[in-house]
């Protein structure tokens, strides 16, 4: 039996997601959940890559076996929160969401409720099996620097005081705490949350995102130290076509952790 899962947006990620799963004999697309309005999109989305699933603007009462989330940081408690309560195990994109105060002890406190799991994916970074091992001896820094071309900016505070499109040399956008980042920035720092949730925390994080016109790719780069050692991590990642702010890793990210749940042998 495949196993059935909902996915909750169907944007960049969730499209491509479905590309990639859609041979997949361990997995079924059951339901696609979208915002009134996006209805017709992912309908046209369904109809070429998962034409068994229902476009609705919930997550189904019942047969779905897990959730993926791939919305953005309201999707968390509009979709995941109540899912989980359900005792449906969810796989989350927005991590930069459990910025918000109170969220991360909610999605633990739903959860338990419902005897399951909440799985947070390392998304467009790496080593975060590393640093989370490293927390276990005792992290003392942990620098995040977030950069992308100029357009991934748009939309966002960066474009507050500077135009993005005749920018000439890199500007640093944010200095400041992986929280400020992540809510300020929902859409481009949800890596700055996943270091920081592996790693030091949301406060003791040190973040800085650049828009620089030098460069194609999203550059993710993480200096730790700790007990256990030190390490440098750079990421240049190519963007999705769909959505310059979105990596495509991202989505292999995810695809890797629904993959993880019906594999036989997981690494
Ligand atoms: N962990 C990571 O490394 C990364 C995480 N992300 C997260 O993934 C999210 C999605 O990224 P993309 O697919 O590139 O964005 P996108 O803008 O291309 O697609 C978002 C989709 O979600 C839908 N949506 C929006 N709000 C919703 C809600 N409340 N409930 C259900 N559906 C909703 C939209 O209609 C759209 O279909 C981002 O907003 C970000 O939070 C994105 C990039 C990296
Ligand atoms: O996909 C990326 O390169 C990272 C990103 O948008 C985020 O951290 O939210």
């Amino acid at each position: 039996m495949a196993l059935k899962f909902a996915l909750i947006g169907c944007g960049a990620i969730g499209t491509a997601l479905l590309e990639l799963v859609k041979n997949d004999a361990g997995l079924a697309a059951a339901a696609i959940v979208v915002p009134a309005g996006s209805e017709a999109a992912a309908q046209d989305v369904a109809g070429r890559l998962a034409p068994d699933a229902q476009v609705l603007q919930a997550v189904p009462a019942e047969s779905i076996d897990l959730v993926v989330e791939a919305a953005g940081h309201a999707a968390i408690e509009q979709h995941v929160l109540p899912a989980l309560k359900r005792g449906i195990p969810a796989i989350v994109a927005s991590v930069g969401a459990l910025s918000a105060p109170g969220l991360p002890e909610q999605l633990e406190a739903a959860a338990r409720e419902g005897g399951t799991q909440v799985q947070l994916i390392a998304g467009a970074i790496g080593a975060i099996d590393a640093l989370a091992a490293a927390r276990v001896g005792g992290l003392e820094t942990v620098r995040y620097t977030g950069r992308k071309p100029p357009r991934a900016w748009k939309g966002t505070p960066a474009e507050e005081g500077r135009d993005l499109d005749t920018l000439a040399a890199e500007a640093v956008i944010f200095e400041g705490s992986a929280r400020d980042a992540a809510r300020l920035f929902p859409k481009n720092a949800n890596v700055a949350a996943t270091v920081s949730l592996a790693g030091l925390g949301l406060d003791r994080t040190t973040v800085r995102l650049i828009a620089d016109p030098a460069v194609t790719e999203n550059v993710h780069q993480v200096e730790a130290e700790g007990a256990f050692g030190r390490f440098e991590l750079t990421m240049r990642n190519q963007p999705l076509a769909a959505n310059p702010k979105t990596s495509a890793l991202t989505v292999y990210s995810a695809v890797r952790a629904l993959r993880s749940r019906v594999a036989p042998l997981v690494i």
